[in-house]
This record gives C-alpha cells, structure tokens and sequence, in this order.
C-alpha cells in the first residue's frame, strides 16, 4: 500500500541567503520522513561558536574549510536533506562532491525578496558592511550563474509559505525517479 516516500540520494538545497534552505530544509525532511542537517548548524555545533563568532576570529577561509569537511561528512550519511550555506555551492569541490553524491536543487529567490528576508537579521556576517542591501546585490550577481548550475530549480515567491515551498520540492524530485519515488 503506497503511503510513503522512498529517497534515494541526499538532496541539497542551494541558493542565496534567505532564500529559505535552512527552513524550507526542515519541512521538506519532515514531509518525506528522512534526517535533516544544516551545515551551518552542524559547524556551529562542532565549533561550539555561532557562524559571525567563528568568521570574526577565525576568518571566512577558515569557515570555508569547515564548510567543505562538514558536507563531505554529511553526504555520506543516509540519504536526507542537507540544507548548504549559500556560499557553499561556490566552491567546485562542493559542487563536485554534491553531484556525485546528492542531487543540488537551488531555491531562486528575487533579489527584493532575498533582503526583505535578511534585512533585520544580524546572523550573516558576509552582510555587515556599510551598505547591506548593495552587497547583497553584488553576491546575487556573482552567484546566480553559478546556482543555475544545479541540475534542479524551485522558484521562490513570496506568496508561498514554507510548506507550499517543500511541497514544490518534492514534485520536482517526483520527476527524478532516481532521487525520489512514492511507495
Ligand atoms: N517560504 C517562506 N515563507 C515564509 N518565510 C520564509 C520562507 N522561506 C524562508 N522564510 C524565512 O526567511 C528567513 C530566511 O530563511 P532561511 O531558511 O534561514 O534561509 P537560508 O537558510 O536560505 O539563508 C527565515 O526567517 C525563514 O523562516
Ligand atoms: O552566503 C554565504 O556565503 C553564507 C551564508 C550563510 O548561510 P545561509 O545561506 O543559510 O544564510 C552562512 O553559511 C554564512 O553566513 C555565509
Ligand atoms: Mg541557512
């Protein structure tokens, strides 16, 4: 009697900051059942620091070879949803990693969207210079035609609250039987 879901592959959620990994992450594990990790939270975990704690006395380098281990780590595990910081899929040995063993589905998010979402929030480090909104903007330029190189795409909208968003997810993982089937 078919009443679940059967995942076969990690997936990774990729894309800019806000634009709703880390929650969409948790829903999306909570609909098909599986384990959900955050790397940012795993790396928060094992350092015993927040995110700005560790970029302000170790440096983003430093981040980013933690960043790097930890999701080596993580896809390696039973399959589940691994919810990336938005600077993880920039890394080609990320990516690399990600598509031999996961399947990456960036959640593309406007630009106004992505600031309305981390505008009063102090948490992203790579955002606390004098104009915010404009190094947000920068980013997005930079990192959009690298998230395109993801093999699967939910659009984000403001209208959709985070289960429409899961939800989204999973019919585009429906189309690839090698990731995601009903049972
Ligand atoms: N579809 C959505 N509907 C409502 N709030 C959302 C949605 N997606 C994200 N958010 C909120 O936006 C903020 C940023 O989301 P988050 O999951 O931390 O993004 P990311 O991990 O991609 O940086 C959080 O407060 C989150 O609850
Ligand atoms: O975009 C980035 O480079 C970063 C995004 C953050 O994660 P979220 O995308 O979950 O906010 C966090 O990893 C760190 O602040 C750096
Ligand atoms: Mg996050």
């Amino acid at each position: 009697m078919g009443m679940g879901y059967r995942l076969n592959k990690t997936v990774v959620l990729v894309g800019m900051m806000g634009a709703g990994k880390s929650a969409v992450g948790r829903v999306l594990a909570d609909i098909l059942d599986v384990p959900f990790l955050d790397s940012d939270a795993e790396i928060e975990h094992a350092a015993n620091m927040t995110i700005p704690e560790i970029f302000a006395r170790d440096g983003e380098p430093f981040f980013r070879e933690r960043e790097a281990q930890v999701i080596s780590r993580l896809l390696v595990e039973a399959p589940g949803i691994l919810s990336t910081g938005g600077g993880a899929y920039m890394q080609e040995a990320n990516r690399a990693e990600i598509h031999d063993k996961g399947v990456a589905v960036w959640l593309d998010a406007d630009l106004d969207l992505l600031w309305s979402r981390v505008r009063h929030r102090d948490t992203r480090p790579l955002l606390r210079t004098p104009n915010p909104r404009a190094t947000l903007s920068e980013l997005y330029r930079k990192r959009v035609p690298i998230y395109a190189l993801a093999e699967l795409r939910v659009r984000a909208d403001p209208s959709y609250t985070l289960h429409d968003m899961a939800r989204r997810v999973v019919k585009v993982l429906l189309n690839r039987p090698d990731v995601l089937e009903k049972t």
